[in-house]
C-alpha cells in the first residue's frame, strides 16, 4: 500500500512546531536556515508563524486561558506549539486562512505520538478560538507584556514608554548597519538612510544579510544604532589601548579598531569568539583576541580604554528576540546584576589612571542600568562618572538623562526616524585614583 503523500504546508509546520518547543523550553530563537529548510518561501512563512507566535505570546496565553478549561495538558509532546502557531495564523494572520491553521494543526498532531490523542482537544481549541477571532485580534497591546517588564518599566519609564514598548513588539525591528567607511554611493545602493553618525537603516530589505551588497566585501556590519553608541562615547586618541570586555561578536570591537585604538578583544566564550575573529577577517581588522574570564582577566599593563559590554537580560533587544521577555524571572536577572558588578570591579582593575571605562547593557531594567551607576558611586570610589553631554549624540538628545547617563527605549529614534531602536543604558567614568 503507497503511504498519501503529505499535505502541502505541513512539513514546514512540523519543522516551525519543533523550534518554537525548543524556545518555549527557554532556548534562544533563531530563525530557521536554508539547510533546515531549503524552500525559500516556505521558510519565510515558518519563520512569519514563529515569530507571530513568539510576539503575541502574552496574548495566546489570555486566548489559551479562555479556550483550555483545564489548562494545557502535561506531557503533551508538540500539542503547545503547534496550539501556539494555528492561534497565531487564525487570529494575527487571517490572510493566511483559517482553513489550513485548523486543517494542518490536526494533521501535524496526528504525526505527534505524545500528542495524536488531543485532535478533539485542538479541534475544540481551534474554532473557539476562530469564533471569537474578531474579538481576539483586538486584544489589549498591554496584554503583549509579562506582568513583571510592565510593572518594572512603567515605574521606571512610565506607562506611554510601556505601551511604545508593547506596539514595537508588534513591528518588529528594522536593520541598521554601521558603516566601515564614508560611504555615500553605498548607502544610496543599499537604499539605506542615515540613522546617526555612522549609523544607517535600511528602507526595504528583500534578502538575507550575507546577500546584500558589501556584506562580503565587509564595508558593514549589522548593529542596532543604539547598540552603536557606547563605543562612540570613548573619544581617545587614535592608538590608545582599549581593552573590549565581554567583545563577542564583536559589533563594538569593529568600531574601537575603525577609530584607530590598539584593540584587545576578550571573551569568555571561545565559539562566540571564533565568530568574531570571522567577522574582523571580513571586515580587515586585527584585534588581538583573548579567551577570559572579564571577572578575574589580569593584564600585564593597564589600558586607557575599557569598555564592559556586560552579560544581562537582553530584554532591550526584544524586538529580535521576544522570548526574552518570558525567559526572565526576578531571580535571574539579579543574578545577572551580581555578575555586572563583579565584572565592573574587575573592568576598574584593568583601566589606567586617568582612564575611561564605558559600561553598558542592552537591557530595559533599570537594576542593570541607573541603579548599577549607583553602586559604581558608593562601590568603586576610584570611578567618577563622566557625563555624557547633548552634543555627543546630535538628533538623540532625549536618550541622556539629567546626571549624563544614556537610556535608550523602542519608543525612541534618532532624528526622527521611524522604526525604534533596542532598549540600551550606558554609563560612562574616570578612573581617578
Ligand atoms: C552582550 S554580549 C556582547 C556583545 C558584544 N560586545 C558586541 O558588541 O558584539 C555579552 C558577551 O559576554 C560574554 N560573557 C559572559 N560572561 C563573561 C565573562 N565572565 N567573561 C567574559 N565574557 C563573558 C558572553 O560570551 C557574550 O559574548
Amino acid at each position: 500500500m503507497t503511504r498519501k503523500p503529505d499535505p502541502a504546508g505541513l512539513k514546514l509546520r512540523l519543522i516551525a512546531a519543533q523550534r518554537l518547543r525548543d524556545v518555549l523550553r527557554g532556548e534562544h530563537f533563531l530563525p530557521l536556515t536554508a539547510t533546515e529548510l531549503p524552500d525559500g518561501r516556505d521558510r519565510a512563512l515558518a519563520n512569519r508563524l514563529i515569530t507571530t507566535a513568539l510576539r503575541r505570546h502574552g496574548q495566546i496565553n489570555a486566548i489559551l486561558e479562555e479556550t483550555l478549561a483545564k489548562g494545557l495538558p502535561p506531557r503533551s509532546g508538540t500539542f503547545e506549539a503547534i496550539v501556539r502557531l494555528s492561534l497565531a495564523q487564525l487570529v494575527f494572520l487571517p490572510e493566511l486562512g483559517a482553513h489550513s491553521a485548523l486543517f494542518l494543526a490536526v494533521e501535524a498532531l496526528k504525526r505527534d505520538a505524545k500528542a495524536r490523542h488531543l485532535t478533539g482537544l485542538m479541534n475544540a481549541v481551534l474554532r473557539k478560538a476562530q469564533g471569537n477571532s474578531a474579538r481576539y485580534g483586538l486584544m489589549d497591546e498591554m496584554l503583549l507584556l509579562p506582568e513583571r517588564a510592565r510593572v518594572a518599566w512603567s515605574a521606571s519609564y512610565g506607562s506611554d514608554v510601556v505601551r511604545q514598548c508593547a506596539e514595537a513588539l508588534v513591528a518588529g525591528a528594522p536593520l541598521d548597519l554601521t558603516l566601515r567607511d564614508d560611504d555615500p554611493e553605498l548607502v544610496a545602493a543599499l537604499d539605506a538612510e542615515p540613522a546617526l553618525m555612522d549609523t544607517v537603516r535600511l528602507k526595504n530589505r528583500d534578502r538575507s544579510v550575507e546577500d546584500l551588497l558589501g556584506y562580503q566585501q565587509g564595508r558593514w556590519w549589522v548593529q542596532d544604532v543604539a547598540a552603536a553608541i557606547p563605543a562612540r562615547l570613548l573619544h581617545l586618541a587614535p592608538g590608545s589601548a582599549v581593552l573590549d570586555l565581554c567583545a563577542a561578536p564583536g559589533g563594538k570591537t569593529a568600531q574601537l579598531s575603525k577609530s584607530g585604538y590598539a584593540v584587545t578583544a576578550l571573551d569568555s566564550d571561545a565559539a562566540r569568539l571564533e565568530r568574531l575573529r570571522a567577522n574582523m577577517d571580513r571586515l580587515g581588522y586585527t584585534p588581538d583576541i583573548v579567551v577570559g574570564d572579564a571577572a578575574s582577566f589580569a593584564p600585564a599593563t593597564v589600558f586607557d580604554g575599557v569598555l564592559l559590554d556586560a552579560p544581562c537580560s537582553a530584554t532591550g533587544t526584544f524586538r529580535r528576540h521576544p522570548e526574552v521577555l518570558w525567559h526572565r524571572a526576578e531571580a535571574d536577572i539579579a543574578g545577572r546584576v551580581q555578575l555586572q558588578r563583579s565584572l565592573l570591579a574587575n573592568a576598574y582593575r584593568c583601566l589606567a589612571v586617568g582612564g575611561t571605562l564605558i559600561y553598558c547593557v542592552c537591557s530595559l531594567e533599570a537594576v542593570e542600568g541607573e541603579d548599577q551607576a549607583d553602586w559604581v558611586k558608593q562601590a568603586l570610589p576610584g570611578l567618577a562618572l563622566y557625563p555624557v553631554t547633548p552634543g555627543e549624540l546630535p538628533g538623540l538628545k532625549e536618550a541622556i538623562t539629567p546626571r549624563g547617563l544614556v537610556r535608550t527605549h523602542p519608543g525612541m529614534a534618532p532624528n526622527g526616524q521611524t522604526g525604534g531602536m533596542d532598549g540600551f543604558f550606558v554609563a560612562r567614568f574616570r578612573r581617578t585614583r
